[in-house]
């Protein structure tokens, strides 16, 4: 597509899974729909973060449950099998193409122009093109923006000249460092300490405060405890100061901290947080900050644009970093925008098919270490923070049936919040070998606000893991002796 295009009813900028499913659902409302996209369909999480870090993490969880199981741990010793995992990994990427996106696109009616997007007004896109041409894209209802993110990096001298790591080098390896030291402690940090302790590098993490900060104290430290027992070097209180290659640029990194000790590593993986991809997106033009986040209002618009016509969804509104959550909100913002550009009224309250509840009351999210941790909702802390009168209720998942089952010397530990007026729960982590998929009842359990005293009709299947959910209203019903 060359030159000036048929107006659209909206334009989306960026395809990562938010842009295109904001593209799905204006499309599916009755608009018109173009897309804009400067790299691969499917973005950051298909490429470089979501799709080829669980694969390189899926054969480490599969041996350490392993090693559980009595009759299986001597079967399951030994190293991974390199080669094998980071084919699995090719595939799980899509060999780094996107040729079923675009069929996909395609099969929903969503135009696709390839290239730089930039604002250039109100409603005006320009897309600079692969082949040097420039096509002008005009919105009639809106203007969606989903550029999602890129690496933040310190402000380190030099940083550039030791060409450091993030989480692209580190998801699309194709070899194992012999030593690599991973800066940060959040959830990139620690998926990517573990899948390359496994694979076979010495690892070192510098940590600055804890480990998984906005979770659940107890997650950060079993993690910890784990990464530690695997043999990762996880040092805290560490920030980087200086680095460098050594030997003139070709040798390997040295790492000075602030408390002046020294480490040296063959490659230095920055997983230090995201800033927003909206440097070079034309925000100048229509009266915004170039390099902002795009903070927005409850139906995803941009509140500093009177006229209403732009939306940020995704990793850019800096609401909940996460696919599903990006997913989510382009499910809502897509029947808003549809619903405006009809005259219909909105249905925003609480709860509501135009209401972006669950990204305050709902954020589910899994981190795929060995133990995996899946939390929802806020943390014993965060709703003490929030004024909320709460109950908080721990069990020890290595006593329950199902644990005993799964794995010899299960670790594990679960903890449920309760809204002590409302008797409904709120919030629940989950640490442990193979809690990742009891993630999805606590969110049920929280967006519906099930009374607790329901809940006892939810049997669980003996004997699994999810008898956690019995566990914990015996223990809430024994500690202020309510029904059940
Ligand atoms: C290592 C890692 C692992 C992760 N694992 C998980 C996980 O397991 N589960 C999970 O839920 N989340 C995970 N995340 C987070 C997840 O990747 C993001 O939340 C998700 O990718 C955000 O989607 P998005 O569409 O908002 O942005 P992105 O995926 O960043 O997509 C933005 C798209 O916009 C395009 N774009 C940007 N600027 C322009 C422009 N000017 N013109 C045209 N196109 C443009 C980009 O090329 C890109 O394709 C992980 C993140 C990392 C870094
Ligand atoms: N499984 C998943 O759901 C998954 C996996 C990976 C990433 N993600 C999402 O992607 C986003 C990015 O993850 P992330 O781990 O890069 O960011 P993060 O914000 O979760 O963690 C950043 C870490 O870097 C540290 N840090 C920041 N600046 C530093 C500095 N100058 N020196 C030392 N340490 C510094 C912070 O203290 C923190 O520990 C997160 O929102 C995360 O939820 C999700």
């Amino acid at each position: 597509m060359n030159g000036t295009s048929p107006a659209y009813d909206v334009v989306v900028l960026g395809a990562g899974p938010t842009g295109e499913n904001l593209a799905d659902r204006t499309r599916a409302a009755g608009l018109t729909t173009v897309i804009v996209e400067n790299e691969l369909l499917g973005g950051e999480c298909s490429f470089w973060a979501c799709e080829p870090s669980k694969a390189l993490l899926r054969p480490v969880l599969a041996r350490a449950d392993a090693r559980r199981v009595p009759g299986l741990r001597r079967a399951a010793e030994g190293p991974l099998d390199v080669p094998a995992v980071f084919e699995h990994r090719d595939a799980m990427a899509a060999h780094w193409q996107d040729a079923d996106q675009e069929e996909w696109l395609d099969s929903v009616s969503v135009d696709l122009v390839r290239g730089h997007g930039r604002l250039n007004g109100p409603r005006q896109v320009t897309v600079d093109t692969p082949d040097g041409e420039r096509v002008e894209l005009t919105a009639r209802h809106a203007v969606g923006v989903c550029t999602g993110t890129v690496t933040a990096f310190p402000d380190l001298p030099g940083l550039a000249d030791v060409r450091p790591w993030t989480n692209r080098q580190a998801t699309a390896a194709r070899r194992v460092p012999d030593r690599l030291a991973v800066v940060g402690g959040g959830v990139v940090a620690v998926e990517m300490a573990t899948a390359f302790r496994a694979l076979g590098s010495a690892v070192t993490m510098l940590v600055r405060g804890g480990l998984l900060g906005r979770m659940e104290p107890f997650a950060g430290d079993m993690v910890t405890d784990a990464l530690r027992e695997a043999g990762v070097d996880v040092r805290f209180g560490r920030s980087v100061a200086a680095v460098e290659r050594e030997g003139g640029g070709d040798g390997p990194v040295r790492v000075t901290t602030d408390d002046g000790d020294t480490l040296v590593a063959d490659e230095i993986l920055f997983a230090t947080g995201r800033a927003p991809h909206t440097g070079d997106i034309g925000l100048e033009t229509v009266g915004l900050t170039p390099g902002d986040w795009l903070p927005v209002d409850d139906s995803y618009r941009v509140p500093e644009i009177t006229e209403g016509w732009l939306y940020a969804v995704g990793d850019v509104n800096h609401r909940a970093l996460m696919t599903h959550q990006g997913k989510y909100q382009a499910r809502i913002a897509g029947a808003v925008i549809g619903a405006r550009a009809k005259g219909e009224p909105l249905d925003d309250g609480r709860w509501g098919r135009h209401a972006p509840t669950a990204d305050s009351a709902a954020v589910p999210q899994v981190v795929f270490t060995e133990p995996e941790v899946a939390s929802v909702g806020p943390t014993a802390r965060e709703a003490e923070r929030a004024g909320l009168k709460a109950d908080v209720v721990d069990y020890d998942i290595g006593k329950i049936a199902g644990a005993v089952q799964y794995a010899e010397g299960y670790r594990g530990r679960a903890r449920v919040i309760v809204d002590s007026e409302r008797r409904n729960v709120v919030g629940a982590t989950f640490v442990g070998p193979g809690v990742q998929e009891l993630l999805y009842s606590a969110t049920v359990a929280v967006t519906s606000e099930v009374p607790v005293d329901r809940l006892w009709h939810a049997v669980p299947a003996f004997p699994t893991i999810s008898e956690v959910w019995l566990r914990i209203l015996e223990t809430y019903r024994d500690s202020d002796g309510s029904a059940g």
